[in-house]
């Protein structure tokens, strides 16, 4: 059994980066929901809780609370933004609602000596103050601590930012020790898991391997799987975890769904082909979903139709295969708790095609080993069960593909201008040797050597206006196309990133001269939030 850590999430938009984080320093960690039970909290085995931020104020009248079980197993508890917030307003502290909201960068100043934030600082001020450079975003802050609590870190404007109970093993800090952006976020995460909560580092690959393989063939026995290929990572590190578990007893569904980039069809055949021996049948279904697509503009709209269409394709296809009586995909956990968040809790931001949109007439269960993993865990598990290099650290490609890249309705002739125009920006990408630049909160594993390699995810976007232009003396009135390039280690939050101008030039003057039909491009530099990555 790993020592694990439970977080209760009152529906923050980061609360997964506390699970990633934990994980990080070698630790099990879960996300569940905020009003789970007590008698769950009691029987989860938790070494440790954290309480996430949230959207809600514990002013307003049916405020979220944490289940008391938390306060009473005898456990640390780590109470994050609202998590504080609420854990002062449980436990008998006063929450106002201050007159400014703080959002993005502060300083902190640690006060008194705590086991989580003794020694750790970014800098000494010149009256020998430890200072920490956090990451806020609170409109609330407590104005009155609860009783044996005492004063952990404070700011002029939020003077109670960190309390704790030593006694209780209770910590609370209003900044997000979550976010890359707050500097000693890992280490202060980390002394809580290990130092605090006592929990050894015994999370990792290798183990994860064996457990995974041994929990597939329990669970499918002699049965046959389908899988859902697309040529990304994760699907393709779930074909070959499965494979390994259940060899043969796997056939791959890979749909050409007409909203794939420039010749990704063949290249995934032949990658599977060559790489991993395994079975795959490609599936030509670019008329169903374009035909259901046809007159939609909503992106909502066209994200649940693509859904739907995914699903009606695998039913399809499993019923040619008589012993077929499971689906797998290439799920990862982000994709759960993002699609999890619904109603009360967190706000749904967008639908992704593959979670929660099975109809009751789907006849086959569903096997999704990746589930419980982030992103970087699925590449780690890919290296380590033997896939290449290139295939493991591609850009992710999300499953509605060029079909959320085309604004508004989706037609042939816009998916053919953009898969044009993408792979010029590609190919670019790939061709320019990168000159490292400092951004703040992006690491790499390995040192890139180009710009593909220096950026987590890069497309362009189809922009269906049409602007004037000039070319060899006539007039064009063509479309725009915009390019989006980002850094990010977990795709939720991200910066833009900051492409040589020469290089921009070079892919604008390309897709200008060599794709008739646009005649400007321009490059999108918004970060996430308040942009998003993909543009629908
Ligand atoms: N064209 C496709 N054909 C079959 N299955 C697909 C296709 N596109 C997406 N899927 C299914 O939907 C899942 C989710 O897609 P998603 O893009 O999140 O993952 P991925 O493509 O495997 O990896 P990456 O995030 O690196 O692109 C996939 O793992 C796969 O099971
Ligand atoms: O498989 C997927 N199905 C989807 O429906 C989907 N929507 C977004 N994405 C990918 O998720 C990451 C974050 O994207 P956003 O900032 O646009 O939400 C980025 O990497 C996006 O490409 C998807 N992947
Ligand atoms: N990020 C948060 O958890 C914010 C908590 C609360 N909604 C506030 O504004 O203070
Ligand atoms: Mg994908």
């Amino acid at each position: 059994m790993h020592s694990k850590i439970l977080i209760l999430d009152f529906g923050s938009q980061v609360t997964q980066l506390i699970a990633r984080r934990v994980r990080d320093s070698g630790v099990f960690s879960e996300v569940y929901p905020y009003d789970v039970s007590d008698e769950f909290v009691r029987n989860y085995g938790a070494a440790g809780v954290i309480l996430s931020g949230s959207h809600s104020s514990t002013l307003e009248g049916d405020a979220p609370r944490a289940p008391d079980a938390v306060f009473e197993l005898g456990v640390p508890v780590l109470g994050i933004c609202y998590g504080m917030q609420t854990m002062a307003a449980q436990l008998g502290g006063k929450v106002e609602n201050g007159l400014v909201r703080e959002f993005g960068y502060a300083e902190v100043r640690a006060r008194s000596h705590t086991k989580l934030l003794d020694g750790i600082n970014d800098f000494v001020t010149d009256e020998g103050h430890g200072m920490l450079k956090v990451w806020m975003s609170h409109g609330d802050k407590v104005l009155e601590m609860p009783p044996s609590f005492k004063l952990m870190a404070s700011t002029p404007s939020c003077p109670i930012a960190a309390m704790a109970d030593e006694d209780k093993r209770f910590y609370a800090v209003q900044f997000h020790p979550e976010v890359t952006h707050t500097v000693q976020g890992k280490a202060i995460l980390g002394r809580f898991v290990h130092e605090i909560c006592g929990c050894k580092s015994d999370w990792n690959m290798p183990d994860y391997i064996s457990e995974a393989v041994e929990k597939i063939r329990a669970q499918v026995g002699t049965d046959d799987v389908i899988l859902g290929l697309s040529g990304g990572v994760d699907s393709s590190v779930a074909a070959a975890l499965i494979h390994r578990a259940i060899g043969d007893q796997l056939t791959c569904v890979f749909v050409d769904h007409g909203l794939l980039r420039l010749n990704e069809g063949q290249m995934v055949m032949d990658m599977f082909a060559k790489n991993l021996g395994v079975k795959v049948i490609r599936v030509d279904a670019e008329e169903q979903f374009m035909g259901h697509l046809a007159g939609v503009t909503d992106p909502e709209q066209k994200r649940k139709i693509i859904g739907r269409e995914f699903v009606e394709v695998f039913q399809v296809e499993s019923g040619k295969l008589v012993n077929a009586k499971w689906l797998a995909q290439g799920t990862i956990y982000p994709d759960v708790i993002e699609s999890a968040g619904k109603g009360k809790k967190g706000q749904t931001i967008k639908s992704h095609h593959n979670v929660g949109g099975l109809p009751e007439t789907m006849k086959l269960k569903l096997l999704e080993p990746l589930r419980e993993l982030f992103k970087d865990e699925v590449r780690k598990l890919g290296v380590a069960l033997g896939l290449p290099h290139d295939m493991v650290y591609r850009h992710p490609f999300p499953g509605p593909g060029l079909g959320v890249r085309i604004l508004g309705e989706v037609k042939k002739d816009y998916a053919d201008l953009l898969r044009r125009a993408d792979a010029i920006f590609i190919e670019e990408l790939r061709n320019t040797p990168y000159e490292p630049v400092v951004v703040p909160g992006f690491d790499q594993d390995s040192v890139p050597t180009n710009w593909y390699e220096a950026t987590s995810q890069a497309f362009a976007v189809f922009l269906p206006v049409k602007s004037v232009g000039v070319m060899g003396d006539g007039r064009t009135y063509e479309y725009v196309v915009a390019l989006r390039a980002v850094q990010t280690q977990d795709f939720m939050t991200a910066h833009w990133a900051h492409l040589p101008h020469a290089l921009l030039g070079k892919v604008s003057n390309r897709i200008i001269n060599e794709v008739r039909g646009i005649n400007r491009v321009v490059y999108d530099i918004s970060g996430k939030p308040p942009a998003t990555i993909e543009w629908e």
